[in-house]
């Protein structure tokens, strides 16, 4: 009998697992999903957001503040890049400037640190591509950028190697309470007998609760679209931009990567389909236009790629978090929207504090808090790279040109423990696929790669699970397999 099943390969799930480890418990994790993060995660603002935005009082607040003061030990523990870029909130109207007063006020009640309200000059002195017809800012300091995708494929990893089972394309489909306590949940994958469950389902985190608690939940998927800037423009900014905040969330941001590229979105729009990632032209239109009023220079012609994701959104917008209402040993991290990324660290802490209170196990001496470290070949220097070769002569056969990923790496990605078993698993731990070309030049050698690592036919290897295979038939004649 396992201790913990926690549901949900995001974030939220991968860092409840991650903490679990510390102690002597038997964690399992089940995704949904043929991967870990393919859900919410891995298409959000990558911000590790300051604390200002959320109301003080809620969940989010608290969560907030926590998990911002959390992510610099953990992204070092985990080789995971994190960049304190600080964050500017742009007030473009004099009549406006009461709302930075609030925000200000807002932060201050939940506990930001060395807040500052600037003038236009120190506005764009600090960033030159700026509005010029800026006429204040809120700054915050502590505002960061991370990439969801490293972070939780990192955490994953960290938790696999103190001990937590994976199991992907394990939905749930039911949950029986067993008398006496503990839960059976049914998966596609089989049953698991738990003493608790975690419920870290993201977009349908409300399904699972409803499965099993008596306070229903009504999850609403809020999408929004982003464009990609290309990295032609990285150090056009430092900090990630926003504009003041309206009903429907922070608004329309223009951020730069951890990757060197900058992020313009998200739209805000309630929509029905839990799984609807279609980008639209009015949506993307209208990224476009907010975000020229944040940056007036922005260069339309330079965008690599569109997308879209979907927030959890929750009627009373906040995080529910802990024991759901009339179902012992059932936790719910449910409604966990943005700022999900930054607060999935706290939410993982508490959770994990609320559990252990109650099977009460004892910590784990052997507990690993780091994980091997990647080695990129982008950010070598030459006479690592020399080195590398040397040592590993896949290091010297480049797969992806735009993003400077080597065969190693691809090859690395897949052995490690959760790892890679899709192109876009790939794509997700290495950056394979996402620079300018979009995959056209490293898709099939990425293909290939997956084929002999995995030992399956080229015809099998999918680019994101399921049924998303990429080449429908062999041509009489030619090899399976180009090397
Ligand atoms: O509009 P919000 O409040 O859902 O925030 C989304 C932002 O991009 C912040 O991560």
């Amino acid at each position: 009998m396992l201790d913990v099943l926690v549901i949900g390969g995001g974030v939220v799930g991968c860092a409840v697992a991650r903490e679990l480890s510390r102690w002597r418990l038997r964690v399992a994790l089940c995704e949904k999903g043929a991967d870990v993060c393919v859900g919410t995660t891995k298409a959000n603002s990558a911000i590790v957001h300051a604390g200002h935005s959320a109301k003080p009082g809620s969940l989010m607040a608290e969560y907030n503040v926590r998990g911002n003061e959390l992510y610099e030990q953990l992204c070092a523990d985990l080789d995971v890049p994190f960049r304190r870029n600080g964050s500017l909130t742009l007030c473009l109207a004099a009549e406006d400037r009461p709302k930075l007063d609030e925000l200000y006020a807002d932060g201050m009640a939940n506990g930001v640190p060395d807040m500052r309200i600037i003038g236009h000059d120190e506005v764009l002195r600090m960033e030159p591509n700026v509005n010029p017809e800026v006429v204040a800012a809120l700054h915050t300091p502590t505002g960061g950028i991370v990439c969801p995708y490293e972070l939780t494929v990192a955490l994953a990893e960290n938790a696999a190697m103190n001990g937590v089972e994976f199991h992907c394309e394990a939905a749930v489909e039911g949950l029986t309470s067993i008398v006496g306590g503990g839960w059976i949940v049914h998966t596609r994958k089989g049953d698991f007998r738990t003493r608790t469950v975690v419920n870290a389902a993201g977009l349908y985190a409300d399904v699972i609760n409803n499965m099993v608690s008596t306070t229903l939940l009504r999850i609403t998927p809020r999408r929004g679209e982003y464009w990609m800037v290309d990295k032609a423009y990285e150090g056009a900014f430092t900090a990630t931009l926003f504009q003041l905040p309206s009903a429907m969330g922070k608004g329309i941001l223009v951020t730069p990567t951890v990757d060197g590229t900058i992020l313009i979105g998200p739209t805000a729009d309630d929509i029905d389909d839990k799984d609807d990632l279609s980008t639209t032209l009015p949506g993307l239109e209208q990224v476009l236009k907010v975000a020229s009023q944040t940056w007036p220079g922005l260069p339309r012609r330079s965008m690599i790629t569109s997308f879209a994701g979907l927030r959890a959104h929750l009627p009373s917008h906040d995080f529910v978090v802990g024991e759901a209402p009339g179902a012992p040993g059932f936790y719910n991290a449910a409604g966990i929207e943005s700022p999900g990324l930054t607060a999935a660290p706290a939410i993982a802490e508490a959770l994990c504090r609320q559990i252990v209170a109650v099977l009460k196990p004892a910590a784990r001496a052997d507990f690993q808090s780091k994980r091997p470290p990647v080695r990129r070949f982008r950010k070598m220097s030459d006479d690592e790279r020399a080195a590398a070769i040397a040592l590993d002569p896949a290091f010297g056969r480049m797969v992806c040109r735009c993003e400077m990923v080597t065969e190693a790496e691809v090859r690395d990605a897949i052995r490690r423990p959760v790892g890679a078993r899709s192109v876009d698993g790939v794509k997700r731990r290495t950056r394979a696929g996402m620079g300018r070309c979009q995959g056209g030049f490293c898709m099939p050698r990425v293909l290939a790669i997956l084929s002999e690592e995995l030992g399956v036919s080229p015809l099998a290897v999918t680019k994101d699970g399921g049924a998303s295979t990429i080449l429908t038939a062999r041509l009489d004649g030619v090899k399976e397999q180009s090397k």
